[in-house]
């Protein structure tokens, strides 16, 4: 019956860790993310649910964690994540807020579909955290 307020945007630049991910592998996942933004299914995706525009004042009474393309990128660019991993799970945030607010067989999460899957296939190429040490060939 009260609309939820809006949740602190990310990253929690108060709490980033000790121990963020190496930079090949922030490269890589920041190349990532930019290449998802130029798909045509990005558009919505790009920045976060904007409740006003989209007149759903109660989406955050269903979506505890907003996330959205530009907040991971800033994520990536902050340093906020220590492993690819954190990086993918906060996509699936992404994905699942959206299956669960508009219904997974609905033209927007099949949209959400689209760009996790081109995302994951980027993921596939991401370097191995310690990378081997360049041999010295004589
Ligand atoms: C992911 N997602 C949604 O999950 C969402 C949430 C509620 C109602 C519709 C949608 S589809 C959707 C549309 C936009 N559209 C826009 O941002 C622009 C500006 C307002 C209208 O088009 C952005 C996010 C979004």
């Amino acid at each position: 019956t009260v609309p939820a307020p809006r949740p602190p945007p990310e990253p929690d630049m108060n709490n980033l860790p000790e121990h963020p991910m190496p930079i090949h592998q922030k490269k890589h996942g920041i190349n990532s993310i930019k290449a998802v933004k130029r798909l045509k299914d990005a558009g919505p995706f790009l920045h976060p649910v904007d409740i006003v525009k989209l007149n759903i004042p109660f989406y955050y009474n269903y979506i505890k964690r907003p996330m959205d393309l530009s907040t991971i990128e800033k994520k990536l660019n902050a340093d906020a994540y220590e492993t690819p991993e954190q990086v993918l799970s906060d996509f699936k945030v992404m994905v699942n807020n959206c299956h669960l607010f508009n219904g997974k067989d609905s033209a927007i999460s099949h949209m959400v579909n689209n760009i996790e899957a081109s995302f994951e296939k980027h993921m596939l190429n991401m370097p191995p955290k310690d990378l081997p040490t360049p041999a010295t060939t004589h």
